[in-house]
């Protein structure tokens, strides 16, 4: 593996003590981009609940986030189950409020078109687009309390299309329509809503050696030849949520080294 696809990157420029006595709400905090975004916060002063289904993964994350300026405490829960998310978002919005919620649990599978049946189609929507819903509604309260904002963790090319991920493409532009669609909304409460669109990013799955060719292909297939870090996702993320941001609201960012404008990030080779 080339060291230079997954080295930590550093690209911290905000300031210590930005937030303190601020909070988030982060759901896959248990690893990659999630727990990466869950240490930059720590770091710069929040107070941060995380959640996902594996518990183990959580621990790891607050083993890391041991010794930094702010805090994290977790619960396991699957965003997908409707009634259960609501209740934890509306456990920790009393609690500690929400100045931040960061939609970034997610995932697929990759296949082509014709090899998606109904229900692969529905896991892939329920998780991409149904609980960023819920999840969202559910913070509306402690958010508008607090003038705060959201981060939907997107994909690069949302607007493209990529083959191998019609289900999950199809989930994400949902996500993009609902984000602006809310950032007309909720702009009378000072609320923002933004979609960040990572390019490739080497978490754990694609940092082993027998991803390397697909992980070599998607490197190639993106003009600046540089997969994205956690750590740059984590940096806009804080960026958003900063007094900078304060203007910021209804827009994809797309961290991808123009993928979006390359020949696609296509995880499949066509039929
Ligand atoms: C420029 C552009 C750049 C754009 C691109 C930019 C780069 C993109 C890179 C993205 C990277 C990442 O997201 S990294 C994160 C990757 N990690 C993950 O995705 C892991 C999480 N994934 C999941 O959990 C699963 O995919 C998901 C389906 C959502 C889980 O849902 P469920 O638990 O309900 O799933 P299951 O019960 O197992 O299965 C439900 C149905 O899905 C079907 N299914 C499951 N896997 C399947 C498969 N491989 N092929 C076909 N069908 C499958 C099953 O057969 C079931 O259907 P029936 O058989 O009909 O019953
Ligand atoms: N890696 C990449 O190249 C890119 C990733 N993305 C997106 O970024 C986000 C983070 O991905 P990444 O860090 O790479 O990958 P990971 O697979 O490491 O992260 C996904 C996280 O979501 C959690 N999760 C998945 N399903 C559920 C669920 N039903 N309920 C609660 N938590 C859940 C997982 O935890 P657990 O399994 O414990 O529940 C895990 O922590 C995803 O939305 C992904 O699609 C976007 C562009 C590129």
């Amino acid at each position: 593996m080339s060291s230079s696809y997954n080295e930590p990157y550093d690209a911290s420029v905000l300031r210590d003590g930005l937030f303190v006595e601020k909070s988030a709400f982060v759901s896959g905090a248990g690893s990659g981009i999630g727990r990466a975004i869950v240490l930059r916060l720590v770091e710069l002063g929040m107070s941060v609940f995380g959640t996902g289904r594996r518990v183990e993964m959580l621990e790891e994350t607050a083993k890391r986030a041991g010794g930094k300026a702010g805090t994290f405490t977790y619960k396991p829960c699957n965003v997908r189950e409707t009634e259960a998310i609501e209740a934890l978002v509306r456990e920790v919005g009393e609690a500690q409020g929400i100045d931040l919620l960061v939609n970034n649990a997610g995932g697929q599978f990759f296949a082509p078109g014709t090899q998606i049946s109904r229900r692969g189609w529905d896991s892939v929507i329920d998780l991409n687009l149904s609980a960023v819903f819920t999840v969202t509604k559910a913070a509306h309260p402690y958010l508008k309390a607090r003038r705060g904002s959201v981060a939907n963790i997107s994909l690069s090319g949302v607007d493209r299309g990529s083959m191998g991920l019609a289900h999950s493409i199809a989930a994400r532009a949902g996500v993009l329509g609902m984000t602006r669609s809310l950032a007309l909304e909720w702009a009378k409460d000072g609320i923002r809503l933004n979609c960040i669109g990572p390019g490739t990013v080497v978490t754990e799955g694609l940092a082993v050696e027998a991803a390397r060719p697909m992980l070599d292909r998607l490197v190639e297939a993106t003009p600046m030849g540089i997969p994205t870090s956690v750590e740059e996702v984590a940096e806009l993320v804080a960026f958003l949520a900063s007094p900078a941001g304060r203007l910021m609201t209804g827009q994809l960012i797309q961290i991808d080294g123009a993928a979006h404008l390359g020949p696609g990030l296509h995880m499949i080779a066509a039929e």
